[in-house]
């Protein structure tokens, strides 16, 4: 099949990934990007056709890392072994479900999240903010993709209430089943790039991607990588390649948007609270009827809003109460 000899650089390597590696290693291993977790193994790119390789790494420890979909792994260049993972650029992961004091790995190594939502009445500022703390707290750079353009007269509305979350917020409002409209999100799904999208259920993210994977649509695409007995396995995690060149990682599991260990992500999203904040009399300030806070003065002075006030209130208070939720289960 075609997409299975793409060069590293197709499949996203860059000087991030290369500078880890020394002149030593790369004598004696290669680099390959995992393209899907299996059970009891993966598939992994950039060394030939698209093959299966076993997941462990010998003398790892369970505390080590351990390859997650998106990774890069160095593997032996004669025995094809894992040898490392290579530090990733980021990182999403949730609290295990089974299993609270242990974190599940999602996948690695995203350029961009799409935040998807839709020009209708389901779109809510609350909810892209709580998408955004995710992606600032992972350290994903965010474009916010409102979808059903077609279907309002004023998508322009949307995209300046999107755009007032932060400065400088990327905004796109397009008709997801409009592949020519979709083509605008092309600059973020070229040879190389690795994206993944964020949104509720409805908002039009499964019409998105078949816009984006264009003649590589789900039909067609499947996991053509086949077991030694020729079966089709079942896939847990894998990259699906999208028209332009890039690739699309699912991130299942991060929908419920349980915010906990998100204290960055909010303090970066809200961060002209975070600001006024530190002028309060008191550092621990609650913003509710101590005199001296700065939050409420720039709430009275028209420069914060009280709404943005009411929404981080109770990120932050959510944030709090399931962070010292897990504390307690993990201590356990
Ligand atoms: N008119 C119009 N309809 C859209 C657009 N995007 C999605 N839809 C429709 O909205 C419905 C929901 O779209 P999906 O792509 O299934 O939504 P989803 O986000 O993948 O939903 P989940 O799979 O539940 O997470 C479908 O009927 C789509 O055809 C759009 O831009 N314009
Ligand atoms: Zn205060």
């Amino acid at each position: 099949m075609k997409s299975t000899e793409e060069t590293l650089e197709e499949l996203g390597w860059n000087a991030f990934f290369s500078e880890q590696v020394s002149p030593d290693e790369a004598l004696l291993c290669h680099p390959v990007r995992v393209m899907a977790v299996h059970r009891g193994k993966i598939a992994v790119a950039g060394l030939g056709p698209q093959r299966f390789i076993t997941p462990y790494i010998p003398g790892a420890l369970p505390t080590d890392d351990h390859p997650t979909v998106g990774d890069w792994v160095l593997v032996d260049g004669a025995t094809v072994q894992p040898v490392r993972v290579l530090q990733r650029m980021n990182l999403f992961k949730r609290r295990s479900p089974a299993d609270p004091r242990r974190d599940q790995m999602i996948a690695a190594n995203v350029d961009t999240v799409f935040i998807v939502a839709s020009c209708n009445q389901d779109f809510s500022v609350a909810r892209l903010e709580r998408y955004l703390v995710l992606t600032r707290e992972v350290g994903v750079d965010p474009v916010v993709v409102l979808t059903k353009s077609d279907l309002t007269d004023t998508p322009e509305t949307f995209a300046a209430a999107a755009r007032a979350i932060e400065p400088g917020l990327l905004v796109q409002t397009v008709n997801g089943r409009d592949p020519a409209d979709v083509a605008g999100l092309a600059a973020w799904c070229g040879p190389g790039k690795t994206v993944a999208f964020l949104g509720s259920s409805g908002v039009g993210k499964s019409t998105l991607v078949n816009s984006l994977r264009g003649s590589d649509s789900i039909a067609t695409q499947a996991v053509r990588a086949h077991d030694s007995t020729g079966r089709h396995t079942t896939t847990v995690r894998e990259m699906h390649r999208l028209d332009h060149g890039g690739w699309l990682l699912d991130l299942p599991g991060m929908r419920e948007l349980q915010l906990s260990d998100a204290a960055t992500g909010i303090a970066e999203v809200f961060d002209d609270f975070a600001l006024a904040a530190q002028d309060c009399k008191f550092s621990d300030c609650s913003h509710g009827v101590e005199p001296g806070c700065a939050v409420r003065a720039a709430i009275e002075a028209g420069t914060l809003t009280s709404e943005r006030f009411a929404r981080w209130r109770r990120l932050e208070a959510e944030e709090t109460a399931n962070s010292a939720k897990l504390t307690k289960r993990r201590s356990r």
